[in-house]
């Protein structure tokens, strides 16, 4: 009788052991399935820089990376028509439906993370540095091209401005190649930071990462741009004086003051001279920001064009919105409403006197005419 305790007792044992054994094996079989699947490295990672996100973006956009980073690269996901995710996620991040706040990202970007029901990591492909760059100009539509590319599935983007070819150089090429999303073969890594334009270094500094590199300008009408420009600055600085007081060096004699980076920035011809030192014409597409707006299909299919895609970005994927005075993003599949670039895009400019406009007008004209030569476009500013 106290033998067969014994027994029971040893058995019993036995059996706890084996049982630890084996709850051991599967805590580790989980760690490795779930490291395997990217959720290890998919937790949050320290900011690098909150200052080198700044641009057109809040402090949403690191998280808004890093959320992007977890997206599905689009042929990862079986035969669902990938722009289709893409084209959620991407609106998401970036986009606010009109005269709303940003929508919340984490819920679409997570949602999207996880779509078809295949865990999503952020460990497929490979960090690239970008093959092209939307290098301006401020205020010309950047974000909007951006946006529209971004449907596109065989393109991924930054979604803030990194600023390395003008800020963050010394930051070394490792840390700007470590910003990009992953891309599998074939899709195209890009970013944009439009005050590369007007860098004198930037140009140098790109060709030294990579000479190849393909460059688009949006541009605008210089004056109308240069009111934009003071547009957002005057939204951040109630207290800036006119519009006239900066453009012009003195009232009477009309002299335009070339020393206000508004002004300068506009002056297309000068800083496109600075970068063909560096690279030949047919590296650069130089992007209408007017028919960016009323044609934004045309204007999308001469990118794709450019940047060797396929043309995905079509007019079935815009529609105008009335009351922004835009061109938005038709509802996507999956999404529950259309899209539209968020209230500091496309905001009402301020009245400025007519001759002062006038005055602008004939500052910029033969450095207009320069760059249409430059480009072999006429942009019809004049
Ligand atoms: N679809 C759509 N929706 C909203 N806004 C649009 C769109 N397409 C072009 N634009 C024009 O983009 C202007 C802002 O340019 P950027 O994005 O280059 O500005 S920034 O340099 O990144 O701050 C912005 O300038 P403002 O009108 O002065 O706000 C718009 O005119």
């Amino acid at each position: 009788m106290g033998c067969s305790g014994c027994r029971v007792r040893f058995n019993f044992g036995k059996v706890l052991s084996k049982v630890s054994v084996f709850f051991t094996m599967v805590l580790i079989f989980t760690y490795f399935f779930y490291c395997l699947t990217g959720f290890c490295d998919s937790a949050p990672r320290t900011l690098y820089s909150q200052q080198a996100l700044d641009g057109d973006y809040d402090i949403l956009d690191d998280r808004r990376r890093i959320l992007g980073d977890l997206r599905p690269p689009a042929r990862l996901l079986h035969d669902a028509p990938s722009h289709r995710n893409r084209t959620a996620s991407a609106d998401a991040e970036q986009m606010d439906a009109p005269g709303q706040l940003p929508q919340r990202v984490s819920d679409s970007a997570n949602k999207s993370a996880q779509s078809n029901g295949i865990p999503v990591s952020n460990t497929f492909g490979t960090k690239r540095f970008p093959q092209a760059i939307i290098i301006g100009v401020k205020k010309g539509g950047t974000r909007a091209l951006l946006e529209f590319l971004r449907i596109h599935p065989d393109v991924r983007a930054v979604g803030a401005e990194p600023h390395f070819f003008d800020r963050f150089y010394d930051k070394g090429l490792e840390w700007y190649r470590n910003l990009m999303p992953r891309t599998l073969d074939g899709q195209i890594t890009m970013e944009k930071t439009p005050s590369y334009f007007v860098t004198k270094e930037a140009p140098g500094r790109v060709c030294t990462m990579n000479c190849q590199t393909k460059l688009i300008v949006v541009v605008r009408d210089p004056v109308t741009r240069a009111v934009s420009d003071y547009t957002q600055t005057l939204s951040k600085n109630p207290g800036l004086p006119s519009f006239q007081s900066l453009a012009l060096k003195n009232s009477s004699t009309g002299l335009i003051d070339t020393t206000w980076s508004a002004v300068r920035i506009g002056l297309y011809a000068k800083h496109l001279e600075n970068w063909l030192q560096h690279f030949p014409l047919s590296h650069f597409l130089f992007v209408s920001g007017e028919r960016l707006v009323s044609d934004p299909a045309g204007e999308m299919g001469r990118v794709q064009d450019f940047l060797g895609l396929k043309r995905v970005v079509s007019d079935k994927h815009f529609y105008f919105n009335q009351t922004k005075g835009f061109p938005c993003l038709k509802k996507p599949e999956g999404s529950s409403r259309p899209r539209c670039l968020g209230k500091s895009k496309g905001r009402p400019h301020p009245q400025i006197p007519s001759e002062v406009l006038q005055r602008l007008r004939d500052f910029y004209r033969p450095f207009n005419h320069r760059f249409y030569q430059m480009s072999g476009q006429d942009f019809g500013w004049d």
